[in-house]
């Protein structure tokens, strides 16, 4: 198990990690989520020693990395998949790394197998692809057969079969028992591979809770109904009786409505009294993608300044912050109170089809910076403040690439 306990983490003014408590459990993949910048990494980099905490610790089976006896036979870890000397054939860097840890030699050949590189294990991994490269980093953490193992963005550059393997990697070592510990911004991926999430906002913890529960909490089901393509006046009457109702409809690209707040039997009736024929009447429920999205847009440090002359920027939530503590997330923050409506595509954007409130002026202004998050100050507060003011936030280049900001 890994067990982190107030860890913080400042590089100078700027604090990277803060106040951050949780433990990853083993038997279990537990995603390790948040947008750029949000310092997963840097927890990581902590976790295995790399970095030391400012304040806080973490621990690994009860003990801080550099302490744990025989380390690398208990924890493996893939940071950084360039980590490795591109003049040595595959088979040499491992055999190096195994060395090192008084691992044999054989265990090298059976984790080449085991991520498929075998048959390139006598070329130099300088010219190995991105998803080549990523499997010989795979291979390093698994050497040692670790119980603990750590993973930043796996799946980074590996085609679809390889993200296939991924998951089935990840998924069986935590059926054997194994603590998995894995960072992804493929949310669809971590919707497939992982039973509990973390996720965290600006070095902050916002949710810890499995994902099932997080999806529940940061989403609405909502119903897709489609009227005859081409009869407007059935489709202007649904909208009416569907409104009148207390339902909240959106237009949908494809010509189908969305509708939020009204159970699929009571849409089915109101169809039939406003005596207008469906062709499509289906449940959904958001996806991890649409509940992360919605749980951290406000704790999104870099965005394109297109973004916002597309309209891909979402109005700002209604404040995450609340008084008190709902089991599952960090103390202060509690899952969004409005239904979650994903984003209309940019091009095929169209009028909502009932009356929006008018966003205020400020809010609007702010809709690109933390609402629900606290900035990180430069140096800890005693507690969050309730609402991040878009001035607090320390300013810092958007980085070409996420080595940059390090
Ligand atoms: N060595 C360092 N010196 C100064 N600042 C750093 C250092 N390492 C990280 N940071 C800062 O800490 C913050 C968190 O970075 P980190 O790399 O941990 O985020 P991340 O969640 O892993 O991001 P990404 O998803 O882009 O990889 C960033 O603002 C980054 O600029």
């Amino acid at each position: 198990m890994i067990e982190a306990v107030g860890l913080t983490k400042s590089y100078g003014a700027r604090t990277a990690v803060y106040n951050l408590t949780f433990r990853v459990q083993p038997g279990k993949v537990t995603g390790f989520l948040g947008p750029n910048g949000a310092g997963k990494s840097t927890t990581m980099r902590m976790i295995l020693g790399l970095d030391h905490p400012t304040g806080g610790s973490v621990t690994i089976g009860g003990y801080p990395y550099r302490q744990l006896p025989n380390a690398p036979r208990q924890v493996g870890a893939l940071l950084d998949a360039n980590a490795k000397h591109g003049g040595r054939s595959a088979r040499a860097h491992l055999l190096c790394l195994a060395q090192l840890s008084g691992i044999p030699a054989r265990r090298v050949d059976e984790v080449l197998g085991v991520v498929g590189l075998s048959e390139v294990a006598r070329r130099r991994s300088k010219a190995f692809s991105l998803g080549m490269g990523q499997r010989l980093g795979i291979a390093a953490a698994l050497l040692g057969d670790p119980q603990v193992l750590l993973f930043d963005e796996p799946v980074n550059g590996l085609d679809p079969e390889g993200i296939l393997w991924v998951r089935n990697l990840m998924r069986r070592l935590a059926a054997e028992g194994r603590t998995v510990f894995v960072s992804s911004h493929l949310m669809s991926e971590m919707a497939q591979t992982a039973d509990h999430l973390i996720v965290i906002g600006r070095g902050q913890l916002m949710a810890d809770l499995p994902v099932r529960d997080f999806i529940a909490a940061n989403s609405t089901d909502f119903a897709r109904v489609r009227t005859p393509d081409g009869d407007e006046a059935a489709r202007e009457a649904l909208v009416k009786a569907l409104g009148d109702a207390g339902g909240q409809v959106h237009p949908e690209a494809d010509g189908a409505l969305k509708v939020v707040g009204l159970p699929l039997p009571r849409i089915s009736d109101l169809a039939h009294e406003a005596d207008t024929r469906l062709w499509e009447l289906s449940p959904h429920q958001a996806s991890l993608e649409e509940a992360y999205m919605r749980m951290t847009q406000g704790a999104v440090d870099f965005r394109s300044t297109a973004d916002q002359r597309a309209g891909l920027v979402q109005q700002a939530p209604a404040p995450g912050y609340a008084p008190g503590h709902t089991p599952g997330y960090a103390p202060g923050y509690a899952p969004p109170q409005q239904p979650y409506v994903p984003p209309q595509p940019p091009v095929q954007a169209q009028p909502p089809v009932q009356p929006q409130a008018p966003v205020p002026a400020q809010r609007a202004a702010g809709a690109t910076m933390a609402l629900g998050v606290p900035a990180l100050p430069p140096t800890p507060p005693a507690s969050p403040p309730p609402v991040a003011a878009p001035a607090d936030i320390p300013e810092q280049p958007a980085p070409s690439r996420p080595e940059d900001a390090r």
